[in-house]
């Protein structure tokens, strides 16, 4: 079997370099000519198809090109920049060939073996021993694909590429690939098509409003404590889109038996084998996403999968292989620092972790965090946004969110991440409309790293950890609800019913670009988990976010939009105090209903609970239980709903009557103590204007109850109670509200057998009625 080697890959590579180049006018007529003209010899014919083949064959570098594309250059201040910027890695990412590319090259190469450079080394099925092996092998293709390099198509072809792997409508992600079917000039033409298809279509790549939530599956290497617990592996990659998954290792050698299990074959956008990079990965399912933020649309990436299948290497990686989230933000400041060096762009950072249904802030730990909805979605009330300038900040900040991550070493993951992490970058950079003014535009890039789904068996039985798995799963359930009412299409979508759920609804059911990267384990021993991640996640395939809409936009004049989000944000928070006020004088007008009606049958305890502080509103429920409220009996009971709103209204305008004359009672009863009062007043100024017994003119003297208080009233007071309440003037009506309020007070002086409210009393001057209370005006009072 011929294999190329990289020496070979080289050389033929120049070769070509220097053979392709672009065709002119007059030899594409020429061509033509040749073509048609049927007396023309053959090896003017010859000549002419070899043309074409190199004019194939060019687009089809263009294409191979994408992957190996040099990396763009990165901050080098990090270490980790330094380890991904430096030639080592960069070879070794170009030795890794993108699956997606890879497959659609060996198509190309295989349908054209007979002149090409023998490049393609046909797939036998694999040995269960080689499982890893052959995953690179058939999926990545490694280094037996060619590289050819032609850079002037590249970007356009990495654009193609990309929707190829994402299933887009030319190439639908259930259904084989036609590229494999046809010969070269289809396939490129087909690349054409799609790619004018896409770049008409911008990013979103669908005309048919919203885009479907792009699929990515990956498997992490086979570890060795699986190996010596005698796992073997029950995941095969085929074709970088293919995933087998069988419960026999064995079953693995027979690959026309693969594809006859039932249920058991999922295909995705694509599919990543366990020796697929970081970068790899970032490059297939978040490099768009960046790109797309930048042009102020937002993107999501979330992990799903059991615990220990490798979603936090996926989205934070190490030092020495960063994972998405990192990839994802370096990218953003290059192609930021590409684009402006005026400091158009802000960039703000937040992150947050969803642990045990509480919403914590990473960057500034602190209470839990409230989360509610406002124009912008749901937000995390109270969450730092940090304003990053470089990519070395927003690492530093990173790194102090994960110090503040909660991990736990559990049987399965020695640092198995406890909580929900989510990672939002948002872009903020000014641009002119088309009418010249001046907008704001936000993108923001959600970088989720869900918490693994977890047998209770799988973690410890301690009771925290089965209370965390036990959150997990919940929210990771209602995930699951989520995404099912989205795929049926249900008009209520139960994101109310988990706070991870509350904060992806943007992700699942916005204006959102979304990824979603499962992450399997290749171990027999997880066999279940891993069929079940594979199922939520070609279930996700089927959700379908929503269309941007362009008028969506926020177009606040620039000088002003401090001032607007401020006078929206006050303009709210003055909506709310109003609601509060409301409702606070509703409850102040039910406690004086209340406290009218006990009145009209007034006891020491009503008095008591009268002038005692406020109630709180446990106590007044319970008031409430125990005494029917004043209208209770009339018409707010089911009883007098059925007898229907007539009788309603009746009782209740007899009720107000009732309360009418009530209230006129009082205020007679009022007015004559008032009086009564004023008349003591007045008496005490004579009798003060000659003082008797010697006292003092002019001195001012406290006069207390007890003092003045006759003596045989205080001795009864001693006696009973009850003479306290003796009604001074002398009326036959019961005694009023006042009557009672004034008797009780702890300051309420005897003068002449009436008690009063106690005062400093001045000799010469009588001292204000202390009664005057709303609705009680002293000059109400006819004398
Ligand atoms: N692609 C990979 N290549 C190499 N090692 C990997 C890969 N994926 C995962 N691992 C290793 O597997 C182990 C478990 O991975 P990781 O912690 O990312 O799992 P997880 O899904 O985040 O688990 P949990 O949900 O419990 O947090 C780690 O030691 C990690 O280094």
């Amino acid at each position: 079997m011929p294999v190329s080697t990289r020496s070979q890959i080289t050389d033929s590579q120049v070769k070509n370099d220097q053979r392709i180049r672009p065709r002119t006018d007059q030899e594409d007529s020429q061509m033509s000519r040749n073509m048609r003209n049927p007396h023309h010899g053959l090896k003017e014919k010859m000549k002419a198809l070899t043309l074409l083949y190199e004019q194939q064959k060019q687009a089809a570098a263009a294409t191979k090109n994408q992957y190996f594309k040099p990396e763009e250059p990165r901050f080098s201040t990090h270490p980790s920049v330094d380890l991904l910027s430096s030639g080592r890695k960069v070879e070794k990412e170009q030795k890794q060939s993108n699956p997606i590319i890879s497959h659609v090259m060996r198509e190309n190469t295989m349908h054209n073996n007979s002149t090409v450079t023998r490049t393609y080394v046909a797939p036998r099925p694999p040995s269960v021993a080689e499982d890893a092996k052959e995953n690179v092998a058939v999926a990545a293709g490694g280094d037996r694909i060619v590289g050819f390099s032609y850079p002037k198509r590249a970007n356009a072809s990495s654009t193609v590429a990309r929707k190829l792997s994402m299933g887009s409508s030319a190439m639908p992600p259930h259904t084989e690939p036609k590229a494999t079917r046809r010969n070269t000039r289809e396939n490129v033409q087909e690349l054409n098509t799609i790619f004018e298809k896409v770049s008409s279509k911008g990013s979103s790549g669908d005309d048919s409003g919203g885009s479907r939530i792009l699929v990515f599956v990956r498997l992490r290497p086979i570890s060795r404590k699986e190996r010596e617990a005698g796992a073997g592996c029950c995941v095969k990659i085929v074709d970088g889109r293919d995933v087998y998954l069988t419960e026999f290792a064995t079953d693995l050698n027979d690959y026309l038996r693969l594809k006859r299990l039932r249920g058991r074959h999922f295909t995705f956008d694509a599919s990543f084998a366990d020796t697929a990079t970081q970068h790899d990965v970032y490059s297939t399912t978040t490099a768009e996403l960046v790109e797309a933020v930048l042009q102020g649309r937002n993107g999501s990436v979330f992990c799903y999968g059991a615990t220990g299948a490798g979603k936090t290497y996926t989205m934070l990686g190490t030092i020495e292989n960063p994972g998405v989230m990192v990839l994802a933000i370096k990218d953003l400041f290059s192609k930021i620092r590409q684009r402006s060096f005026d400091g158009n762009h802000v960039v703000h950072l937040s992150y947050l972790e969803v642990y045990n249904e509480t919403v914590r802030d990473l960057l500034s730990p602190g209470r839990p965090l409230v989360l509610r909805e406002d124009k912008q979605g749901i937000v995390a009330a109270g969450l730092t946004q940090y304003r990053a300038y470089s990519t070395d900040e927003v690492m530093a900040l990173l790194q102090q969110g994960n110090r503040n991550r909660t991990t736990e070493p559990t049987r399965v993951n020695e640092t198995s991440s406890r909580s929900h992490a989510i990672l939002q970058v948002a872009l903020e950079y000014r641009v002119k409309d088309s009418s010249n003014n001046i907008v704001n535009r936000v993108g923001k890039l959600s970088l989720i790293d869900l918490a693994g789904s977890e047998r209770a068996l799988a973690t410890d039985q301690r009771t925290l950890r089965s209370l965390e798995g036990a959150n997990i799963n919940k929210s990771l359930l209602a995930l699951s609800s989520c995404i099912n009412a989205l795929v049926e299409g249900k008009k209520h979508i139960p994101y109310r019913n988990s706070k991870l759920t509350q904060l992806l609804k943007d992700s699942l059911g916005g204006a959102c670009n979304t990824v979603m990267i499962a992450n399997i384990s290749p171990s027999s021993h997880s066999f279940s988990e891993t069929q079940n991640t594979l199922h939520w996640a070609d279930r996700a395939k089927e959700i379908r976010t929503k269309a941007y809409d362009a008028h969506e936009e926020i177009q606040v004049p620039d000088s002003g939009t401090d001032q607007a989000k401020l006078l929206l944000e006050l303009q709210k928070e003055n909506r709310e105090l109003r609601m509060r006020l409301a409702r606070q004088q509703q409850k102040l007008i039910t406690i004086q209903k209340e406290n009218l009606a006990e009145n009209c049958s007034p006891s020491p305890s009503t008095v008591s609970s009268i002038l005692s502080p406020a109630p709180s509103s446990a106590q007044l429920n319970e008031r409430r239980k125990a005494r029917p409220s004043f209208f209770g009996g009339n018409c707010f009971t089911p009883e007098s709903k059925r007898r229907g709103p007539d009788e309603s209204v009746r009782d209740l305008k007899k009720a107000v009557k009732g309360l009418e004359a009530e209230i006129e009672r009082l205020k007679k009863d009022h007015a004559l103590e008032i009086k009564q009062k004023d008349d003591t007043i007045c008496e005490l100024s004579r009798k003060s204007a000659k003082p008797a017994g010697g006292a003092q003119v002019g001195v001012k003297r406290i006069i207390t109850r007890a003092s003045l208080r006759p003596k045989e009233a205080r001795d009864a007071d001693l006696k009973s109670p009850s003479h306290r309440f003796q009604s001074p003037a002398p009326t036959a009506k019961k005694r009023s509200f006042w009557d009672i309020t004034t008797a009780n007070s702890p300051s309420v002086v005897t003068l002449n057998g009436r008690k009063t409210r106690s005062h400093v009393n001045t000799e010469t001057t009588a001292a204000p009625s202390m009664l005057l209370q709303p609705g009680f005006a002293r000059q109400n009072i006819k004398h």
